[in-house]
């Protein structure tokens, strides 16, 4: 990532806002703004398919589900955050069961992206079916839009939830069911 250019652009923006980027306040700004964007774009250099490497042999074939994964993204619309938690159910094939951080380890590599939460969520669950191969998987994310909540309609607390359902859970009413119980409860 090219922070020196960010640094640079986001001078530009103080001055384009009628601000004086060398007053004592805003002088680290440039920098600060570099180092929170190459944290919060970290995932552009990632491969989340790595965490899908970490399996155990274990004979359990019903859901495993874990639920309320905090995480944070970056609207790539306004370039300001939307936040909120995801849901990673499967259901394992073969006694091939991965690592339950790593499921939140995906949402992060993915989440740290300029994104839509619709491509979060698709990019979960469709790479949990490519790598893990599961007998099925279900994501839900539920999310707040700074977008929608500090500016444009300014509807503080609205929440946007997707999901994505894959395999069985998409052509067994029961099981996606049981899913959406657990992750309610
Ligand atoms: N589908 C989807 N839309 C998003 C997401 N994040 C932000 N948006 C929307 O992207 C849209 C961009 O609309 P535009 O009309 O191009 O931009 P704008 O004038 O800033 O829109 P307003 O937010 O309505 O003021 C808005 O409706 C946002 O709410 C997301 O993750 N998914
Ligand atoms: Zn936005």
């Amino acid at each position: 990532m090219d922070k020196e250019k960010i640094a640079t652009a986001v001078r530009m923006i103080l001055e384009a806002i009628g601000e004086d980027p060398d007053r004592q306040g805003l002088l680290d700004t440039p920098k600060r703004v570099a180092n929170m964007y190459e944290e919060v774009f970290s995932g552009l250099d990632k491969d989340p398919a790595v965490h899908c490497q970490t399996v155990f042999e274990e004979p359990h074939e019903e859901i495993v589900l874990v639920k309320d994964i905090q995480f944070s993204s970056m609207c790539e619309h306004h370039l300001v955050p939307f936040i909120g938690v995801a849901h990673v159910a499967y259901l394992p094939k073969n006694g091939q069961v991965i690592g339950l951080s790593k499921l939140a380890r995906i949402v992060d590599d993915i989440s740290k992206r300029p994104q839509l939460q619709e491509r979060i969520t698709k990019s979960v669950a469709d790479l949990l079916m490519k790598e893990l191969d599961p007998i099925g998987v279900m994501v839900v994310i539920e999310a707040e839009h700074m977008c929608m909540s500090i500016r444009g309609v300014k509807k503080q607390g609205s929440k946007t939830i997707t999901s994505a359902v894959r395999g069985e859970f998409k052509t067994n009413n029961k099981s996606r069911s049981e899913v959406l119980a657990l992750i309610n409860r």
